[in-house]
């Protein structure tokens, strides 16, 4: 298996929560870009800040590596015209993918037409811009009923709204991987979270992410039926693989 086509190679912390300066974590991500670069990394997500700096860096060195940004991250409970705003801005600066977070406190307390527009919408700018488009549920947020309904509702509303071609394009993913959970309980891609995930938003592909850390992690991941996994390890998973192959 090619682990590096399924690796989103992540790096999404601010400043404060990196506990650097500006400048500083300026630089930790310019050597984030660097190493998938030289790692020949499939994509990196980053802050949509930080997306022309990517776009240039990678232009410049003739690579191939694409650019992924979040859309309303980490809360995603900014109103459709904000979410539309900053998609359109990272489209511009050179975003290939789009995960949008989807608002899922919003499903929680039953507003499922807010929720619905937003995925609309916000999809149809990404198919129309030849992006891919992702929508992080937040599974830690949510109960086993709700990552159920809220898979469903994002493939129901792309069968009902996009061409079959499309759907390959439109992802449901778990986790931004900083939702804070009670007694530090996992907040990102749990086995039965991702199944749930699966079973429910087929025919869409899904992205696990948050908390994939180890080469083994990510296999059974992959073993499970996911199409893509963001991970801030992704140098120490796709060197793992590298090893077992002996290069
Ligand atoms: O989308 C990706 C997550 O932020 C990555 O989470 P992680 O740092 O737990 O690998």
């Amino acid at each position: 298996m090619n682990i590096r086509q399924y690796l989103d190679s992540t790096y999404l912390k601010t400043p404060s929560q990196a506990g650097l300066d500006e400048n500083e974590n300026l630089q930790v991500v310019k050597n984030f870009i660097q190493e998938a670069i030289d790692e020949k990394f499939k994509l990196i997500m980053i802050r949509p800040d930080m997306v022309s700096v990517a776009k240039k860096m990678i232009s410049d060195a003739n690579s191939t590596v694409q650019i992924g940004t979040v859309i309303d991250f980490p809360e995603g409970n900014s109103n459709v015209e904000d979410k539309i705003k900053e998609a359109v801005q990272a489209i511009k600066d050179g975003a290939d993918d789009l995960d949008f977070v989807c608002n899922y406190e919003a499903f929680k307390k039953g507003d499922v037409a807010l929720v619905k527009d937003e995925i609309l919408r916000c999809t149809q700018i990404g198919l129309d811009n030849n992006k891919v488009v992702k929508w992080i549920i937040e599974v830690a947020a949510l109960n086993d009923k709700e990552i159920t309904q809220l898979s469903a509702l994002i493939k129901n509303i792309v069968i009902s709204n996009f061409k079959e071609a499309d759907y390959a394009s439109v992802f449901v993913k778990s986790s931004t991987g900083f939702y804070k959970t009670a007694n530090n309980l996992p907040n990102g891609a749990t086995i039965p979270a991702i199944m749930m995930m699966l079973e429910n938003a087929s025919p869409l592909p899904v992205k696990a992410a948050g908390g994939v850390r180890t080469y083994e992690e990510a296999v059974e991941m992959i073993r499970l039926g996911v199409k893509r996994i963001g991970t801030s390890g992704a140098k120490a998973i796709a060197n793992r693989e590298d090893a077992k192959l002996g290069y």
